[in-house]
C-alpha cells in the first residue's frame, strides 16, 4: 500500500521545552497545539503499540529511531481503542509506507485521531538534552502563525507536572468485560484495568485463563464476585503515589492471600502496598531493548519498558513487610532500578516492565507461566 504524506509537511512547527530550549521543525500529523511530558523511547519498531499504550497518556513521545512510519498503520496492532500520547516527535517520517498489513500511513492516522506531532528536528540532540536535564514539560505548536517564543514557554510552564498526576481513572474502562480463555478454561482472573494493553489479557487467555477486566474503581466485592483464582493489576499512566484506591484494593487481595500478579503500574502499587515508596526517575525507561536480570534464576532478559517512576526497595536484602518477607526479584542492568518484586511467604509478584511484549522481545513471557503456577499451587 502506498500513501504519500500530507501537505502538513510544509507547515512550520516548534517544540518548546519548559527550560526554554526550542526545536524548530515541520508539522507532522494534525496541525495545532499540544502539551505533555517530553519523554524518549528507544524502540526501533513498534510505534503503533507505543502510541496506543494508555500508559503514555499526557506524554509527548520522542522516537530516538530516526525513521518512523515505514510500516504504516494496520488494523491489528492497536493496544487500545485510540492513540493516547499527547504528541509525537520524529526525525524523518516515511514518505512512502510499505508493509503487507498496512492500511494507511502513520501520518494519516495521527491526522484522523487529531494527534499533533512534529518532524524534521534533531531528535538525537533532543534526547541528549532530556537525558542530561531529565524528562520535562513540553508543548508542540504548529501552523502558519505561531506565537512568540516567550509566550509559548510561559504556556508550557503553566502545565501540570507528571509528578502528582492521577491519570489511570481517565484511561481505564468504565464497564467490566470478559476476555474468554483460548481452548480449555483452567482459571478465572480478575484484572484491574488501570490502563491495560490489549495484549495482556490475550497472554493470559492463551494460557487457559478467562480474564474479567474490571474498572480501576472496582471494589473488593466486585473482584471476588467473579470468584477469581488470581488477581492482576495492570500498567497505567501517571504517578503511582496518587493511586491510593488501587493500593487499598490490592491490600485487601493480599490479606486474602489470593495469587497476585502486577505489571508496571501494578508493580508500583505492590511496592506501595508492601510499605515501600515510589519516586520519579530522571528520564525513565522506554523502549524494547532494556536488559533486566531475574535474580531468582540469574538469567538476563531483553525487555520492553515504559516507566517514569520506580519502587524504592532495598536490592541487597530481604525486607520484612506486613505481608511477610519480600525481595527485589528483577533489576535493570543499565541502572540498578528495581524491576520486580516478589513475596516469599505468599503467592504474589510483579514486574516493572512489559512481559506482554507488544511491541518487544518475548523473553519475559515466562512470567505469565509463573502466574499460572501460583494459581495451580493455591489449588493443590
Ligand atoms: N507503563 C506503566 O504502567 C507506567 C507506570 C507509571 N505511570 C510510570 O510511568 O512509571
Amino acid at each position: 500500500m502506498t500513501t504519500s504524506t500530507r501537505g502538513a509537511a510544509k507547515v512550520p512547527a516548534v517544540l518548546v521545552l519548559e527550560d526554554g530550549r526550542i526545536f524548530r521543525g515541520r508539522a507532522y500529523g494534525a496541525v495545532g497545539e499540544t502539551f505533555g511530558e517530553a519523554v524518549f523511547s528507544t524502540g526501533m519498531t513498534g510505534y503503533q503499540e507505543t502510541l496506543t499504550d494508555p500508559s503514555y497518556d499526557r506524554q509527548i513521545v520522542v522516537a530516538t529511531a530516526p525513521q518512523i512510519g515505514n510500516t504504516g498503520w494496520n488494523d491489528e496492532d492497536d493496544e487500545s481503542s485510540r492513540i493516547w500520547v499527547s504528541g509525537y516527535v520524529v526525525r524523518d517520517p516515511a514518505r512512502v509506507p510499505s508493509n503487507w498489513r498496512a492500511k494507511r500511513s502513520l501520518d494519516d492516522e495521527l491526522v484522523a485521531q487529531g494527534v499533533v506531532g512534529i518532524s524534521g528536528i534533531d531528535t538525537r540532540a533532543l534526547t541528549r538534552h532530556l537525558r542530561e536535564r531529565g524528562s520535562m514539560r513540553a508543548g508542540v505548536f504548529s501552523g502558519e502563525a505561531i506565537a512568540p517564543e516567550a509566550e509559548l514557554i510561559e504556556r508550557v510552564q503553566a502545565q501540570p507536572h507528571m509528578k502528582g498526576a492521577s491519570l489511570y481513572e481517565e484511561v481505564a474502562t468504565k464497564d467490566a468485560y470478559v476476555v474468554p480463555a483460548i481452548g480449555e478454561k483452567r482459571f478465572t482472573v480478575a484484572a484491574i484495568d488501570l490502563g491495560i494493553k490489549g495484549m495482556t489479557p490475550y497472554r493470559m487467555a492463551e494460557r487457559g485463563i478467562e480474564v474479567h477486566v474490571l474498572p480501576a474503581t472496582a471494589s473488593v466485592e466486585d473482584v471476588y464476585a467473579v470468584a477469581p483464582d488470581g488477581v492482576f493489576f495492570s500498567n497505567g499512566p501517571g504517578d503511582p503515589a496518587t493511586a491510593d484506591g488501587p493500593v487499598a484494593l490490592m491490600t485487601a487481595v493480599l490479606e486474602r492471600r489470593t495469587p497476585l500478579f502486577g505489571i508496571c503500574f501494578g508493580n508500583q502499587i505492590l511496592g506501595r502496598a508492601l510499605g515501600f515508596g515510589t519516586y520519579k526517575l530522571k528520564y525513565g525507561h522506554r523502549g524494547i531493548n532494556q536488559p533486566v536480570q531475574d535474580r531468582t534464576t540469574g538469567k538476563v532478559e531483553v525487555t520492553a519498558h515504559n516507566h517514569g517512576f520506580a519502587v524504592d526497595a532495598p536490592l541487597d536484602k530481604v525486607s520484612e513487610t506486613k505481608f511477610g518477607r519480600a525481595e527485589v526479584s528483577h533489576v535493570c542492568l543499565n541502572d540498578n532500578v528495581v524491576e520486580g518484586l516478589q513475596l516469599l511467604d505468599q503467592p504474589a509478584f510483579s514486574v516493572q516492565y512489559h512481559p506482554e511484549a507488544a511491541a518487544g522481545p518475548h523473553d519475559a513471557a515466562y512470567l505469565f507461566d509463573r502466574f499460572v503456577s501460583l494459581m495451580e499451587g493455591q489449588r493443590a
